[in-house]
């Protein structure tokens, strides 16, 4: 649950980076210079459609979160048919004109200790249905008694913290529902507003929404502060929170992307005419959240992993609806290309993707499935206009990180054409590209000076992006591991952690240029 921003440090720390004022120790024949020196400074004539296209791609407001919520029901007579449903003449599909409600929500659980009764009628599970029928509020008690603390992941423990999340859970192997978020819809809205189906698009992607778990979070200060959810394998995208209605105050789910915040106050009162009400948010898991403290009562959440699966899944009604050609973005990127912001001499055009996506498994490539928001559109711009788009884990390497700071650093070394070599073969760039995703483990020898070892690492994990890739978007504040490499035989274990990639395209240099 908690970010894990502190791994990965120490492996990667002490990288060769090679500081571009300090690159040049050997004079190399002036034309070499003049192709790449000016570019990164001095603005040149091929940059104002890459800077419109920038300022373009600043102002793109794309979804992270969509919610809604369903109004309870309860039916007069459960025995009696539902109305017949109608067929809608255009589209030929069952339908009711009703709007969508749901029935009463019954929660089952399994009682551990018989011995004090709390089971009904010596029942080995107890249940309770929502909302709790008039004068029955205590039995929400024997709900309390069926769970137990919440904890959340610190680094890669599970620990207890109350200062952190006061919560109590209910794990999936010990509760049921009858909750079902794909008869009531909301699994079709997610897909289409998280994951929308685009035309002609080779990438078909649905929603899988799977029972997590059940979240009590009570007065005084039940919480969890702020945090990005662990995705449970590389195919979640997503995490879906369903409030069921209890009586609670506070509590309010705040989830923020890139400086934007949406807050979900479901906070409700049996005396509210709305209050028999399921409510639901879902949101990208790598987007922060919170959920603020509960000032009275309980909240009462069902929690969901969402999945991107290729097909249709279980969704009701897909539709390719989505036409990328029409989109804004698909004319500013298209009429940017046109004018060829290489100018013939090629170069790499990247786009850092806005969100975080997670990748453990070496064998299941979740990309380009789990594409978020903004960075899905571009990807399926970029497949419209045959570019060949990839998806990267980049490396960016920072300032400090260097090590080969001074040409002085290389007065051990013997000989001058030595130490030229090595200089040489320090890494030559801050960006390094990955080849594919998951983890890269090492293991690190000493009996290579650690430039070439380095060196080895970056080129057999990745390529080198030149200082003549383009970028059109800015990294992530936040980056997380991408190389491991042991020291002295100790393997550093590898698990589902987030990286931050980007979308590259390269454009070859024009016959003769
Ligand atoms: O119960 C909620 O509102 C969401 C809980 C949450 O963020 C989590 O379990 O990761
Ligand atoms: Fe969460």
């Amino acid at each position: 649950m908690a970010d894990s921003s502190d791994r990965g440090d120490k492996p990667v720390a002490r990288l060769l980076f090679k500081p571009r004022q300090k690159a040049k120790p050997v004079e190399p024949a002036n034309e070499a210079t003049e192709d790449t020196a000016p570019q990164s400074e001095q603005p040149s004539p091929e940059k104002p459609p890459l800077d419109q296209l920038r300022a373009f791609l600043a102002n793109q407001n794309h979804m992270f979160t969509c919610g809604g919520s369903i109004p309870i029901v309860e039916r007069p007579e459960p025995t009696k048919p539902q109305r017949a449903p109608t067929r809608d003449r255009l589209s030929n599909r069952l339908t009711t004109d009703e709007p969508r409600t749901s029935d009463p929500i019954t929660i089952r659980w399994d009682v551990a200790d018989m011995k004090g009764g709390t089971g009904q009628r010596g029942n080995p599970c107890d249940k309770i249905t929502l909302p709790l029928a008039p004068g029955s509020e205590n039995d929400i008690q024997r709900l309390l008694d069926g769970t137990q603390p919440a904890t959340f992941g610190r680094g890669r423990e599970d620990v207890y913290d109350e200062t952190y999340r006061k919560a109590l859970k209910m794990d999936t192997t010990t509760f049921c529902s009858t909750f079902d978020p794909y008869s009531l819809g909301i699994v079709d809205t997610i897909a289409q507003v998280l994951l929308p189906s685009i035309v002609d698009s080779s990438t078909h992607r649905s929603v899988r929404a799977e029972l997590y778990k059940l979240n009590l979070y009570t007065s005084p200060s039940g919480k969890f502060k702020k945090h990005v959810d662990t995705p449970r394998s590389p195919s979640q995208f997503g995490s879906l929170v369903v409030c069921l209605p209890l009586e609670h105050e506070g509590g309010q789910l705040k989830v923020r992307h890139e400086g934007r915040e949406i807050t979900y106050d479901w906070g409700t009162s049996s005396t509210k005419p709305d209050f028999a009400t399921i409510r639901w948010a879902a949101f990208y898991s790598d987007c922060e959240h919170e959920i603020l403290e509960v000032t009275s009562g309980h909240r009462l959440t069902l929690t969901y992993n969402l999945y991107a699966m290729r097909g249709t899944g279980r969704l009701t009604g897909v539709s390719q609806t989505l036409d990328i050609a029409h989109l804004p973005l698909y004319q500013a990127v298209s009429n940017t290309l046109s004018k060829d912001p290489f100018d013939g001499k090629g170069g790499t055009l990247g786009f850092w993707c806005s969100h975080a996506y997670a990748f453990n498994d070496p064998i299941e490539t979740p990309l380009p499935d789990t594409l978020k928001g903004v960075d899905a559109v571009i990807w399926e711009v970029f497949q419209k206009l045959n570019l060949n788009p990839t998806i990267s884990a980049v490396i960016e390497l920072e300032d400090e990180w260097h090590w080969l700071e001074n040409w002085a650093d290389l007065e051990p070394y013997k000989s001058d054409v030595e130490a030229h070599k090595l200089w040489e073969l320090a890494v030559p760039t801050k960006q390094v590209a990955g080849k594919e995703f998951g983890v890269f483990i090492e293991q690190y020898y000493q009996e290579l000076p650690e430039s070439l070892r380095l060196n080895e690492i970056f080129t057999s994990w990745g390529r080198y992006l030149d200082e003549k890739t383009q970028w059109l978007t800015t990294p992530a504040p936040k980056s997380e591991l991408q190389i491991a490499y042991a020291a002295y035989g100790n393997q550093a274990s590898a698990e589902t952690i987030y990286s931050h990639c980007a979308i590259l395209v390269d454009f070859p240099a024009k016959g003769g240029a």
